[in-house]
């Protein structure tokens, strides 16, 4: 058992004694691997928290040892965290922030659960990554369609670098609170900052969404491929061209270019295509060692929106009329029984392009010398 008070003494600040800090009375909905780490985090800076779970048995650990015993039996949480298995009017109205946690396919069911029962008052904040596979539907538009207005002009979505045992160490992280709602950003940077976990806010939702989404494909990509045994000049590779396709397709949605190069961009996809802690990553390594997917994701204990997320972006893109070849492959490899080697070369072959195609106009042809263009210019 680690107890994080250790790591907080190597950080060179205090974390919790801000007395000028407005203590909320938070709601995480979640209690797998980011409901709890960010339930503890909000504790940790001073805030009570209550964190909901539908399975009794992780509630329980919570609220007899603090421990996590699912998701992380090696870290002991805030005392100030209580854990139940109910949602009563009660407790939603005694809250005024909410935390969604929960997987992405399982949002319009939850919120669905919640409507009429929340109050506009409450801050949002929704802390999942994906796209809904039922309908290629991005969270924001699951909660303008369950929820209506003015809950989806006052949602926030944080999104960012963050591994939840990462944040559960009180390691230095950083992230985005984006909402159309430049208060309730605020509001969220103000609940969640602190000097280990820098809160950034923004404006462009469908951006910070289609990066959190997307960024999970990529992943699974870029695991296989090292599962494959390819090499770090492979990985960049597809971290770069990803972030090109991710860009293309936000893009489509009204997304804000700039977005793609922040921590909900090029952060995230960075730290889940690269590292071994993703379990989109790991999902798409062990395809590559040459595992089904099913068994991948039986076995994997934890979950991994990536696929999912596949499906609904292949639909996505379709509909978008966008060129999304890495969204494409995978989803044909995911679902469709693609052959990997067919799928590398499929990717390998495909013809030669401009690096910002999809962003600027094709520049004019160049016509080849000798041919007919030249000698009229000429
Ligand atoms: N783990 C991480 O490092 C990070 C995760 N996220 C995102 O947070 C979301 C949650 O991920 P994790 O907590 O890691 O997943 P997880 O697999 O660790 O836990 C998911 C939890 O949701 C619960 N759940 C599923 N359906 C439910 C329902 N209908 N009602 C109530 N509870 C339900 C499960 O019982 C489980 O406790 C995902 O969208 C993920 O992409 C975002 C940033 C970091
Ligand atoms: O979103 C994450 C980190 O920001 C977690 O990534 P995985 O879901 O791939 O573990």
């Amino acid at each position: 058992m680690t107890d994080t008070e250790h790591v907080r003494n190597r950080l060179p600040f205090v974390v919790v004694e801000d007395e000028t800090r407005t203590k909320e009375k938070c709601l995480v909905l979640g209690v797998g691997h980011f409901g709890s780490c960010l339930a503890d985090h909000l504790a940790d800076l001073g805030n009570d928290v209550v964190i909901y779970g539908r399975d009794p048995e992780v509630i329980d650990s919570i609220n007899k040892t603090h421990v996590n015993e699912k998701y992380f039996k090696d870290y002991k949480l805030s005392t100030r965290i209580s854990g139940t298995t109910e949602l009563s009017d009660e407790l939603l109205q005694s809250s005024n922030v909410i935390v969604y946690s929960i997987p992405t396919q399982a949002m319009r069911t939850v919120l669905s659960g919640l409507k009429g029962r929340l109050n506009p008052k409450h801050l949002l904040c929704f802390a999942n990554k994906g796209i809904e596979s039922s309908t290629g539907k991005l969270p924001t538009e699951i909660i303008l369609e369950v929820l209506g207005e003015p809950y989806a002009s006052n949602a926030v979505y944080l999104s960012g670098p963050t591994f939840s045992e990462e944040i559960v160490q009180r390691l230095p992280s950083a992230i985005t609170a984006a909402s159309k709602s430049h208060e309730r950003a605020q509001w969220a940077q103000r609940t969640f900052h602190a000097p280990h976990f820098r809160v950034y806010t923004s404006a462009d939702t469908v951006g910070v969404c289609v990066s959190g989404a997307l960024k999970n494909v990529i992943a699974i990509g870029s695991g296989l491929a090292t599962g494959r045994g390819f090499q770090n000049n492979t990985r960049a590779g597809i971290i770069t061209r990803g972030l090109a396709e991710i860009s293309r397709i936000g893009l489509k949605l009204g997304a804000d270019p700039l977005t793609f190069v922040g921590l909900a961009g090029i952060g995230d996809l960075l730290l889940t295509a690269s590292s071994e802690k993703s379990r989109n990553f790991t999902v798409g390594f062990r395809l590559g060692k040459g595992e089904s997917l099913p068994h991948i994701i039986a076995t994997l204990g934890s979950t991994a929106e990536g696929v999912e997320t596949t499906r609904a972006a292949y639909k996505l893109v379709q509909k978008l009329d966008v060129d999304a070849p890495m969204v494409t492959i995978m989803y044909k490899l995911l679902f469709e029984d693609m052959p990997m080697g067919e799928a590398l070369r499929a990717l390998a072959t495909r013809e030669m392009k401009s690096e910002l195609y999809g962003w600027v106009p094709p520049p004019a042809e160049v016509p080849a010398p000798g041919s007919e263009n030249v000698a009229i210019a000429n």
